[in-house]
């Protein structure tokens, strides 16, 4: 008796060695004969199409549509098998083949999860022969269908996985950023963002802005940039604050007045400078004698009945008539200070003229008051001899 048992115990290990049964499957192949008990509906065979043609029971768990043969059921695999290609059901009762066939959802058993069978077609009215989703991982059901999320699987094939950050595994290292394009000589803010702030946004400046405004955005300028700096207006003093009496006031920018256009006018031929020079050696010379401002204002530009025009430079009366066609500025100009002192508006107009030798051979005589004329009148007249020459030398 025991022996017996002992020699049963070892066929069926042999047998589940040689079949290379789980215990899942070994429970199956126990409850195989007793399945029957709990079936819904009709029991239906399905072979896996191999060269063994290995049947493979089916208990229906659920009908789907109207087809006797459709819905699902629940299949006890007798081994384990690498691939299951195409299943083959065998139904136990006469279907129309006219009627729609509907996808065949087989649930194993082993392991436990479905098979969906589409397109089952039947075959000579009682099997049907439809392709089974194929079953890869059969020989490693233990281990998900996809890589789990913290698996080191995903985590070494980056490239396969979208760039999405949701899928980035903590702690594992991610994929390489990608590569920014720099332009060589592109602005900051074409860098990657993060290295450093972008330059600041110029601003326009509204209409009439101050001084002020002009001098710190003068700051941004660099030195030698004609451009910019050209454009930049220089900070005056009321618009830095400080006031106008201070000691620390700006110096002007502008230290005398803007020149004027030039005037000068067309000269006749042979009035030129150089003419002058020459036709003033052949002046007639003329003695020097004491002028008074009444006498010298009847050589004004106005009711002038000597037709001569003269002037005084620093206390000289010149005889400017024979100059009116060589003067640069126009004889109008001239004429300006006929018959007065002209040392003001002669120094406003051009200081840098040497008039003392430009009218040398001009000069009448020197200009004296009223008064000194009198006083020397009276010398004069009480004097035995005439001393006009001796006071004139002792006026110069
Ligand atoms: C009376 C003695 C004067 C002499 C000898 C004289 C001489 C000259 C000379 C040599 C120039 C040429 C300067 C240059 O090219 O740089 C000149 C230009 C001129 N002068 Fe006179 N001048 C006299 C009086 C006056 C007076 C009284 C005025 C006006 C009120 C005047 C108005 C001018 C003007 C407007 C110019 C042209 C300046 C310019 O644009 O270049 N001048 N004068």
């Amino acid at each position: 008796m025991f022996i017996g048992i002992a020699a049963l115990v070892l066929a069926v290990g042999a047998y589940i060695y040689k079949e290379g049964l789980r215990p899942q499957e070994i429970l199956a192949r126990l409850a195989g004969p007793f399945a029957f008990w709990g079936a819904t509906g009709p029991q239906k065979t399905i072979t896996d199409g191999s060269e063994n043609n290995e049947s493979i029971k089916l208990k229906q768990l659920d009908v789907v549509g109207n087809g006797t043969s459709s819905g699902i059921y629940k299949a006890d695999l007798p081994s384990r098998r690498d691939k299951v290609d195409t299943v083959v059901v065998e139904d136990d009762e006469e279907e129309d083949p006219t009627t729609p066939t509907a996808p065949v959802k087989i649930q194993l058993s082993i392991p436990t999860f479905e098979v969906e069978a589409s397109g089952v077609q039947t075959k000579k009215g009682k099997a049907r022969k439809a392709p089974v989703e194929d079953d890869d991982s059969d020989e490693d059901l233990g281990i998900p269908m996809f890589p789990a999320l913290n698996s080191a699987q995903r985590a070494s094939k980056p490239a396969t996985i979208p760039q999405a950050p949701s899928l980035v595994v903590p702690g594992s290292m991610g994929p390489p950023p990608l590569p920014v394009p720099k332009l060589a000589s592109g602005p900051p803010s074409l860098a990657a963002p993060g290295l450093m702030p972008p330059p600041p946004i110029p601003m326009r400046r509204p209409a009439g802005s101050s001084a002020a405004a002009s001098a710190r955005n003068a700051q941004y300028a660099r030195p030698g940039m004609s451009s910019s700096s050209s454009l930049v207006v220089p900070p005056s003093a009321s618009s830095l604050g400080v006031p106008k009496t201070s000691s620390l006031q700006l110096p002007p920018t502008h230290s005398q007045p803007p020149p004027k256009p030039r005037q000068k006018v067309i000269l006749t031929p042979g009035h030129s400078p150089l003419d002058w020079a020459d036709h003033q050696k052949r002046l007639p010379f003329v003695p020097l004698r004491r002028i008074t401002p009444s006498e010298l204002a009847t050589h004004g530009a106005r009711k002038n009945e000597t037709k001569t025009y003269w002037t005084v430079l620093e206390g000289k009366v010149y005889d400017m008539t024979p100059y009116l066609p060589y003067h640069p500025g126009g004889e109008k100009e001239l004429l300006r200070v006929a018959g007065k002192d002209g040392t003001k508006l002669f120094n406003l107009t051009h200081p840098w003229v040497n008039w003392d030798n430009m009218l040398r051979g001009c000069e009448v005589g020197i200009l004296v008051s009223e008064n000194e004329m009198l006083k020397k009148e009276v010398v004069v007249d009480s004097s035995t001899n005439g001393g006009d020459e001796e006071d004139l030398e002792s006026m110069d």
